[in-house]
């Protein structure tokens, strides 16, 4: 099964009917944007996340979680506001909702989004938390530009982080919170309770899932064929699909299975979040340089780069020294050895995944846009071993610094390594 795909390009807002739930690829081509405001204004919903219960067979309330429920605190017939932050491993960006809702018996529609980031993402400031809030300050302007002055006091703001979060010592990331927390209780806009925290692996896998399959078509479909989705991220990357045979259900480990119902419909999923395994995260490990901090002078080498290449490079508020092996081995065979080393033993791999269909974003995209596998304003289809072809052609070829990080996306897809399984390749616009 194919499955076109495209990257919308346009940073400028579009109206969108979100309450509808009725795209079509074809009809909407900017749908992937609001495929990710969805992920994210579902998040805005609190409340809402903390009844999502990881635990197998657990009934939620996620049908809550669509924007029939947008019309949060603040919903009148006027322009509603919303505040999202997505605190990510390698930024923070925020998206500003404003919603409009004609009639007080119809949803709201999504009316605009603005959007900004900021590189480093919160987890660089593990040491400095009052800096590493202060960038939340910055964006904070922008919302204070983007939604009218008469409605900051009911405009909701909430922040969720993820997996550069995660991986930090648990008071360090409750320091970064804490001091986040104070700087938008400073701000004008409602902070709701528990409006800051860590999102769990395992809602990020599926509302990236819900998502995509609402805004195909899928979850109301007749056939429910829905697609699966793969996404990148710097430090952990998420696999969710809906395993058609009862032999994954059986075969999975327990925790990869959740079950929530929605729209009158049980959906047993198969999601896991790959903490560490991110593109950046798995190449400190596979240099060798997960957990060591900052190293002087240490210089970290690998077969995946070039012989007598030597570089910097920060991941996390941590500057590494980085090059290949002078007089040693370069090149994919030794660069896949490596990798695999990293990734041996943490993976789980499923047999019917060889005939499904994913949706890939994230560094998936950015990778295969990088590397001309697919365009980067279109997207395009792509298959597992696609990647694999390019990682061989990128790490024979002359010293292309690329390749070193284009093995690991590559590596990374192996909880899919069926080199038949399809995956299309989108991307979720800034
Ligand atoms: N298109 C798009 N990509 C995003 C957005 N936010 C993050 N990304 C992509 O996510 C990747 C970085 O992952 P990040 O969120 O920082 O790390 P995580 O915490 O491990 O999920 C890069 O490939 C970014 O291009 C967004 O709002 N739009
Ligand atoms: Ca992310």
């Amino acid at each position: 099964m194919h499955l076109s795909s495209v990257k919308d390009k346009t940073a400028t807002a579009h109206r969108a009917d979100i309450a509808a739930l009725n795209y079509k690829m074809d009809s909407e081509p900017s749908f992937l944007r609001t495929l990710f405001s969805l992920i994210l204004v579902s998040s805005l919903l609190d409340s809402v996340l903390s009844e999502v219960d990881a635990c197998p067979d657990t009934k939620t309330g996620l049908e809550s979680l669509l924007p029939s429920t947008m019309s949060i605190q603040n919903a009148s017939i006027e322009s509603v506001y919303g505040i999202m932050f997505d605190a990510g491993s390698t930024g923070t960006r925020i998206h500003i909702y404003s919603f409009t809702q004609k009639y007080s018996d119809q949803l709201p529609e999504l009316e605009r989004e603005i959007f900004e980031s900021v590189k480093p993402g919160l987890s660089a400031y593990a040491d400095l938390p009052e800096q590493g809030a202060e960038t939340i300050r910055g964006l904070l302007e922008v919302a204070k530009n983007a939604v009218p002055s008469s409605h900051w006091r009911k405009t909701p703001v909430v922040l969720k982080a993820t997996a550069g979060l995660r991986l930090l010592p648990e008071k360090k990331a409750l320091a970064l919170l804490s001091e986040v927390k104070d700087i938008l209780e400073e701000s004008p806009f409602l902070v709701p309770d528990n409006s800051v925290s860590i999102m769990n692996g395992t809602y990020e896998g599926i509302l990236a899932w819900i998502t995509v399959n609402f805004l195909t078509g899928q979850l109301y479909s007749q056939s429910k064929q829905t697609v699966g989705i793969l996404d990148l991220g710097g430090a952990s990357t998420q696999i969710t699909f809906l395993p058609q045979s009862e032999e994954t259900l059986e075969q999975s480990p327990l925790d990869f299975i959740t079950s929530f119902k929605m729209f009158h419909t049980t959906y047993k999923l198969y999601t896991h979040s790959y903490l560490g395994l991110g593109l950046k995260a798995a190449r400190l490990a596979t240099l060798g340089a997960l957990g060591t901090g900052a190293v002087d002078k240490q210089v970290f080498r690998s077969s995946c780069l070039p012989r007598n290449m030597e570089s910097m490079w920060q991941f996390g508020g941590v500057s590494y020294r980085y090059g290949g092996i002078e007089n040693g081995e370069s090149g994919f065979k030794s660069c896949y050895a490596e990798v695999l080393r990293v990734v041996a033993g943490k993976l789980h791999r499923v047999d019917e995944m060889k005939e499904s269909t994913f949706y890939a974003f994230s560094y998936y995209y950015d990778r295969a846009a990088d590397t001309n596998l697919i365009d980067y304003d279109t997207g395009g289809i792509l298959e597992v071993r696609d990647f694999e072809r390019k990682a061989i052609e990128v790490t024979s070829g002359c010293a292309r610094l690329f390749y070193f990080l284009f093995v690991i996306t590559w590596k990374a897809l192996l909880p899919v390594a069926h080199s038949s399984a399809w995956t299309s390749v989108t991307s979720l616009p800034y």
